[in-house]
């Protein structure tokens, strides 16, 4: 069965999963006008080197790439059109570079949430799902997967479509 969504899709799933590339299809599969919004920042040469193969495997496909790694809802509103779907990838990271930069990371995450239901454009967002492995035992490494865990909760209520991806295989959740 073919994957589809209809306003807003959010996937998850582990590293490695094949979320991200379930997600470009997804948005390849609407027919739209793409875009995808970056998160990541290339810290070291391996972040360097995946960002490099991720632009090279979207070049022929006709992606607008933009790169933000903080001012999300600016960068979804700026891009906002009817015929077009906007692919985020991915949300933990923003969520570590809102920690990093000491930002009001609840306040920034519903102000996303509330974002979906306003957007002219189709969204999806990819993210990784962190909550499933024992307690972590730094303060900052249980602060992020607690962020993550609420903002993955306000995002799934907004989204109609929610999937989560292991192993290469999308199992839908919501929709
Ligand atoms: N700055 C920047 N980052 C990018 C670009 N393309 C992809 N990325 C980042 O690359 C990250 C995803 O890459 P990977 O680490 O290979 O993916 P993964 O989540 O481990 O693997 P999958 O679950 O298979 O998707 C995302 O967080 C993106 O933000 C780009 O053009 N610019």
């Amino acid at each position: 069965m073919p994957a589809s969504f209809s306003h807003a899709a959010l996937v998850l799933g582990g590293a490695r999963s094949g979320k991200s590339r379930f997600a470009e299809k997804l948005a390849h599969d609407s027919g739209l006008d793409r875009h995808y919004v970056a998160t990541g920042r290339a810290f070291d040469d391996e972040m360097q080197a995946r960002i490099a193969k991720h632009r090279a495997d979207r070049a022929d496909a006709g992606w607008t790439t933009h790169e933000e790694p903080l001012d999300l809802v600016g960068t979804l509103l700026s891009a906002d059109a009817p015929g077009r779907v906007i692919l985020v990838d991915c949300l933990t990271l923003w969520v570590t570079n809102l920690m990093m930069a000491e930002r009001d990371v609840e306040a920034e995450g519903r102000a996303l949430a509330a974002h979906v239901p306003l957007a002219k454009a189709r969204l999806i967002f990819v993210s990784n799902e962190v909550g499933l492995g024992i307690v972590p035992e730094n303060r900052m490494a249980r602060a992020f997967r607690d962020h993550a865990g609420r903002l993955h909760q306000w995002m799934a209520a907004e989204a109609q479509d929610v999937y989560f991806v292991a192993a290469g295989l999308p199992l839908k959740m919501k929709g």
